[in-house]
């Protein structure tokens, strides 16, 4: 039996990945259409400028994360990508296309402080919820769609916990519910706000493991996160920040001494990426 992972399984686009060519570049004003294309994106709050002048892409087939001090703006950089805070300037295209004119591809899971967990749902509940976009709302959900939310459940072990609501949950179940949810949207771009927090070590293998099979199906993967410990090297390349972009780029090359005391100010250590 062909060997592949639940992604891929129920990706509608993975004949296509697999068999068709390379799209020829069309856009002049940028190189990559099949990536996120960022530029000259800045952000104000009031008076505050929160991010000025960033510029970078996010490329599918790569796990991506958003790295830099508390403060740096990590989040700020998520949400003006998705549209949910307002850009002071710049653009975010992608496939030569405002990013906010197709938030159908994309699936978002905010940071866990964001979410009412007292909010009486069910595991079940949730979970469903990744499928209203493509079942529409007050309609019924199909066989294929409880299928894929079943199997969802299943990859991040909470098949069981269905009927439990989602304040009965530790943090990492609620973490690995969430990571669920999002695999349903079967969306083309994911995006985690700190998933990392609060969760055990199980949860954390689990999360990279499922971030690694949608790299794999070509996905594009892009994660805030502020460790810069050893789960650091489960990321292939990084947006390092600190209101500016510092570095951008694969994982050796972001990771330098010079790089690190320019967004660190000398407050971290340097390791060999
Ligand atoms: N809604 C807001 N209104 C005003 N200022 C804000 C708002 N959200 C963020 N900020 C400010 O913008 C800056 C960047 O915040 P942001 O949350 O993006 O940083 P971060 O790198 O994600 O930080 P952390 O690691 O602490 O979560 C901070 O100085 C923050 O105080």
């Amino acid at each position: 039996m062909e060997n592949i992972s639940f992604y891929q399984k129920f990706n509608p686009l993975r004949r296509q990945t697999q068999t068709r060519p390379v799209p020829a570049i069309k856009s002049i004003n940028m190189n990559f259409p099949e990536s996120i294309n960022i530029s000259h994106l800045g952000v104000h709050y009031r008076t505050q400028e929160a991010l000025r002048d960033v510029n970078c892409i996010v490329k599918p087939g790569k796990l991506t994360g958003i790295f830099g001090p508390n403060g740096a703006g990590k989040s700020t950089l998520m949400k003006a990508i998705l549209g949910l805070v307002p850009m002071s300037h710049g653009n975010v295209l992608y496939k030569n296309k405002p990013l906010m004119q197709q938030l159908d591809k994309v699936a978002y899971v905010p940071q866990r402080n964001q979410i009412d967990w007292n909010y009486p749902a069910t595991v079940w509940d949730v979970v469903m919820m990744g499928r209203i976009k493509k079942t529409g709302w007050l309609r019924s959900f199909s066989t294929v769609s409880r299928q894929i939310a079943k199997e969802a459940l299943e990859r991040v072990g909470m098949r069981e916990y269905s009927d439990r609501t989602i304040g009965e949950l530790s943090g990492g179940q609620q973490q690995r519910v969430f990571l669920a949810r999002a695999l349903t949207q079967q969306a083309d771009i994911f995006c985690f706000d700190e998933p990392f927090v609060g969760i055990d070590q199980k949860t954390q293998s689990v999360v990279f493991e499922v971030f690694q099979e949608l790299a794999a199906a070509q996905k594009i993967v892009l994660v805030v996160n502020h460790d810069l410990g050893e789960s650091i090297t489960h990321f292939d390349d990084l947006i390092l920040l600190n209101r500016d972009l510092i570095a951008t780029g694969s994982r050796q090359q972001v990771l330098t001494e010079k790089n690190l005391n320019l967004a660190y100010g000398g407050k971290v250590m340097y390791f060999a990426a």
